[in-house]
């Protein structure tokens, strides 16, 4: 990370925006600077149309650095994206959208983990294996956000998760990656694999591991 990522936030906001996982203030996007500061979306602006204005950057312990416009606020789940930089010390960005199938796929399971289908393009999530049986982490949803953070935190103490990503029920994705283009990758990806899983459920196949 060697310059502001204000610009490829903006520009994987609009796309997101654009295939409907960041409808109107939905989601929010953040990066991190070689200081390990990081500029985060402001809270309740337009996914579709952010300019360098609508963000904040953050320290990693919760500090405003640097605000360009004095009505903002750090986005209200700021704190999800200081535990992923904490417990990823790789993790240069962390994206989190709200799709429809996201908020589907979080309620096929009542516990912890969904499994996710064993096709290719895991390999783009770091999965290597033939015929892999991973799974991706499910958290609660709660209105006090620092709750969810701190659920993460708890439990990716104790395991690694099998891909860069975690789904918080009913609600949305949150990817993390090691630059703001693989993190884009990843919600792509991850999104691809909603998708997948939705139409698997609907066709009647099963892949349950
Ligand atoms: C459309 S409301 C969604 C919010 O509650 C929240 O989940 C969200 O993703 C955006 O919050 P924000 O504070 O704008 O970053
Ligand atoms: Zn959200």
């Amino acid at each position: 990370m060697n310059t502001d990522p204000r610009q490829s936030l903006i520009h994987a906001s609009r796309q997101f925006h654009q295939l409907g996982w960041m409808a109107g203030t939905a989601g929010n996007l953040s990066a991190k600077m070689p200081d390990n500061s990081f500029w985060i979306t402001a809270s309740s602006k337009q996914k579709g149309k952010l300019v360098l204005e609508d963000f904040v950057r953050m320290s990693l312990t919760g500090e405003i650095l640097e605000n360009p416009s004095p009505n903002n606020k750090p986005s209200a789940e700021t704190s999800i994206h200081q535990a992923i930089y904490s417990l990823f010390p790789d993790a240069n960005a962390c994206y989190h959208v709200h799709s429809v199938e996201a908020k589907l796929v979080s309620n096929f399971i009542a516990h912890e983990q969904l499994p996710l289908p064993p096709i290719e393009m895991l390999k783009g999530l770091g999965i290597w294996q033939e015929n892999p049986k991973v799974y991706m982490p499910v958290f609660e949803n709660y209105l006090e956000v620092p709750r969810i953070a701190e659920d993460i935190i708890q439990r990716f103490k104790t395991m690694t998760p099998d891909v860069p990503a975690l789904l918080i029920r009913n609600h949305g994705v949150t990817v993390w990656a090691t630059s703001p283009e693989a993190a884009e990758n990843h919600i792509e990806l991850v999104e691809y694999i909603f998708r997948y899983i939705v139409a698997a459920r609907q066709a009647g196949l099963n892949f349950q591991h």
